[in-house]
């Protein structure tokens, strides 16, 4: 039995860092996303570990699962509420001590604090739910067919084997079509993705293991994934504002003030040219130095995270405002989105969180007239820049990646967090190998 999700990145159109000191933000999911697979060892396996695969980094890691047993000793309390509890300075610890063994190269430092969230993922969600143990609705029906009869055994090997022991063996891989650390969202989409895979396969999430394809969760159960992956992207960049595992999670366009968010069809189709600066940074220090900033001058600060509260709200405003509003036409919308997020990209200067290759890009695309903004956490990374209808894309392009940046544009406002399951089942009784649902 395999669960495989997929999570998407993002772009945030206003309100970046602003957002985790309580100003609104608006944000966008877009159709690039992280892959995670989880299958559960079988005893034909004979694995007893639990094994980390991040392809796109060329590394694996595995700790024994009596390894896992003994920094998460079982704990005699039984959960009160199916919320999430944040990672305990204890928990930290194992989760450290795990980690430390790993010897990850100098160079992929940065993939720690994903292992660690990986690490209080998977324990968590394995010791606060009870997995699932209901037989098929296929044996409820009046005509037992072949295929349901294995879909059923199948589902009752797995549950079975699940049920016998704490922290399961499992193999668990990851794939991205997001840059790593260049303000997409790659943590989030990492730790939604991760979070539904091991949610799937609880009491807790009912799926239809007749369909197939990438099925979406119930609103409940979403709440619930997103809930664990905010937790989750605590571990990786200590102080989240929640947008991005909210986006991931929900999809959409959506405006998200203090952890309540709004959800939008956009009614203006917005093209947007993402540009990769390739300059490596770290949400969390550049967080935590937008932190400081607000404490070295408070008033200053707090005029500036208004000032974005004003535009994300006006932001929100024009994306809800109808699509044929006569008196707004589709080139004024255009306009005022583009000066809107040029006046966020001044704030984001005054946050101190620009860099001389956000600057370059800015300038070039000034060249074009068109309004540029940083997106996700600055530094570095990826800048926005809004293309106007009818706007010929391919001068600036190639002026851009002249200059050694990488260049694409993305569906931007789809479906956020989906999975999909697949079934192998090896039946002694007949002689070939039958794979349903493959
Ligand atoms: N596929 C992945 N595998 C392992 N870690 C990941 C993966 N995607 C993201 N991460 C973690 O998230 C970090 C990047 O997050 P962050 O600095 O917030 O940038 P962003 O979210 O904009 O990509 C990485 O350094 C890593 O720790
Ligand atoms: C800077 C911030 O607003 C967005 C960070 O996005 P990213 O990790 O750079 O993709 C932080 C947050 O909202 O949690
Ligand atoms: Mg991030």
């Amino acid at each position: 039995m395999e669960v495989k999700a997929r999570a998407p990145g993002k772009i945030i159109l206003s309100g970046e860092h602003a957002v985790v000191h309580g100003s609104t933000a608006v944000a966008a999911s877009i159709n690039l996303y992280t892959y995670v697979t989880l299958r559960f060892s079988t005893p034909s396996d004979d694995q007893d570990s639990l094994k980390l695969v991040l392809k796109d980094e060329g590394l694996e890691f595995s700790w024994p699962t009596n390894r896992i047993k003994q920094e998460f000793p079982e704990s005699s309390a039984e959960p009160q509420s199916p919320a999430p509890p944040s990672c305990s300075v204890e928990s930290a610890k194992s989760i450290a001590s795990l980690v430390e063994g790993l010897n990850i190269p100098e160079a992929k430092i940065a993939i720690a604090s994903g292992v660690s969230a990986f690490l209080w993922l998977y324990t968590s969600i394995h010791g606060y739910y009870s997995y699932k143990f209901e037989i098929s609705e296929m044996f409820k029906q009046p005509r037992v067919t072949l295929r349901s009869l294995i879909i059923a055994s199948c589902e009752l090997f797995f549950l079975i084997s699940l049920c016998l022991c704490r922290f399961k063996p499992a193999t668990v891989s990851f794939t991205s079509e997001l840059p790593m650390g260049s303000g997409l969202g790659s943590s989030a989409s990492f730790c939604v993705a991760l979070a539904a895979a091991l949610l799937a396969c609880t009491d807790f999430v009912s799926l239809d293991l007749k369909q197939q394809g990438w099925q979406s969760f119930q609103e409940k159960q979403l709440d619930l994934v997103n809930k664990w992956a905010f937790e989750g992207e605590k571990i990786i960049h200590g102080k989240p504002s929640g947008i991005d595992n909210s986006v991931s999670a929900y999809g959409n366009i959506i405006s998200f003030k203090s952890g309540s968010m709004t959800h939008m069809k956009a009614n203006t189709l917005l093209k947007m040219l993402i540009t990769n600066t390739k300059v490596g940074r770290n949400t969390k220090a550049l967080v935590a130095g937008v932190s400081e900033r607000m404490l070295r001058h408070p008033d200053a600060m707090a005029f500036v995270f208004s000032a974005v509260d004003s535009i994300s709200q006006e932001l929100t405003l024009i994306l809800q405002s109808p699509a044929s509003d006569d008196v707004l036409s589709v080139t004024e919308k255009e306009e005022k989105i583009g000066e809107l997020m040029e006046m966020n990209q001044g704030l984001l200067q005054s946050m101190g969180v620009s860099h001389v290759t956000i600057e370059t890009v800015l300038r070039t695309t000034l060249k074009y007239k068109l309004a540029s903004k940083l997106t996700g956490a600055g530094g570095g990374g990826c800048v926005l820049t809004l293309l106007p209808t009818c706007f010929v894309v391919e001068k600036v392009v190639a002026e851009l990646e002249s200059c050694g940046f990488q260049c694409f544009t993305a569906e931007i406002g789809g479906k956020g967090v989906e999975l999909t399951l697949r079934c192998h089942l090896d039946l002694s009784l007949l002689s070939g190998r039958i794979t349903v649902g493959d």
